[in-house]
């Protein structure tokens, strides 16, 4: 089977893809939406994506193509730690650093530590953490730096000069697998730490109580939500959609009929899937 994932190689999302698919081909992409667009087109069978950082908050860019891909579906989450390091050539000189690259995320994980020591030093987002290391290694001749994992450090051969510059200590990502079918994912040699569902709201139109009357849906049938983002819908200012992930498993007249109940509020509800949540190592 093939599994996209935002590459290149030694990218975090690659980490993750291997302990979830160690049996299958994993096919590198450059960018979130080009795993999405594999997936849809049927090039994958799957797709690893990020969608959450414990620090920095929700990947918006994952967060819209589950919105905007039609018949997407979520099958499984995992969660991994993530350490970030300062990495350089081998024969630059740490002192005088020109430019140093990463994924916006990793750079917002990182800004206190950065902003501290490299405060006059520009900073450009990469499209992952591993390409911005493959980048640097490309250069020798450039005082650059990336931000980045140890197996890019190593992969890429780069020095990593300062170890764990993540500005919190606890910094967990949460990963989806992605597919157009909705089969369930299971592997016995990951922890299972917990069961939840993903919905996609979006409310008929702006009036008072509007988002109240879709959450009491969930309460007065005592549904536990753990998460509820808003996301711009893009059609103007104050237009959102709402992901929502309602704790336990899925599939009881109780939640049929709150999904029937959220359609005659004439709010727009897409199921993603019922699925588990694995934990990862670093
Ligand atoms: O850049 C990478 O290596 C990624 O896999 C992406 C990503 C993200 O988008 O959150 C994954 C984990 C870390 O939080 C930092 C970056």
């Amino acid at each position: 089977m093939k599994i996209a994932f935002l590459g290149p190689e030694a990218s975090f999302t690659q980490l993750a893809a291997i302990q979830l698919f160690p049996e299958d081909e994993l096919v590198p992409q450059p960018n979130i939406l080009d795993c999405f667009e594999a997936v849809s087109k049927g090039v994958v069978e799957k797709a690893v994506v990020p969608l959450e950082n414990s620090i920095e908050g929700t990947v918006s860019m994952t967060l819209d193509y589950l919105y905007k891909t039609k018949g997407i579906k979520i099958l499984a989450e995992a969660v991994m730690p993530i350490a970030h390091h300062f990495m350089m050539h081998h024969d630059s000189d740490s002192e005088s650093v020109e430019k140093i690259y990463s994924h916006p995320q990793a750079l917002a994980q990182s800004f206190h530590f950065l902003d501290e020591h490299f405060k006059e030093v520009p900073k450009q987002d990469f499209s992952s953490t591993a390409a911005a290391a493959k980048y640097v290694s490309e250069n020798p001749d450039r005082n650059l730096a990336a931000v980045a994992n140890q197996f890019a450090a190593n992969l890429y051969g780069l020095r990593v000069i300062h170890h764990n510059i993540h500005d919190f200590e606890q910094n967990h990502t949460r990963f989806i697998i992605i597919s157009k079918a909705s089969e369930s994912y299971e592997n016995q040699n990951l922890k299972v730490l917990g069961e939840k569902s993903g919905l996609l709201v979006t409310l008929p139109e702006d009036h008072a109580g509007g988002l109240h009357q879709v959450l009491s849906v969930f309460a007065w049938r005592k549904m536990n939500l753990s998460k509820i983002e808003s996301r711009t819908l893009k059609t103007g200012l104050g237009n959102y959609f709402f992901f929502i992930n309602v704790v336990g498993e899925w599939g009881s007249a109780l939640h049929h009929n709150a999904l029937e109940e959220l359609r005659a509020l004439d709010a727009e509800t897409y199921f993603l899937g019922n699925y588990k949540e694995f934990g990862l190592e670093s």
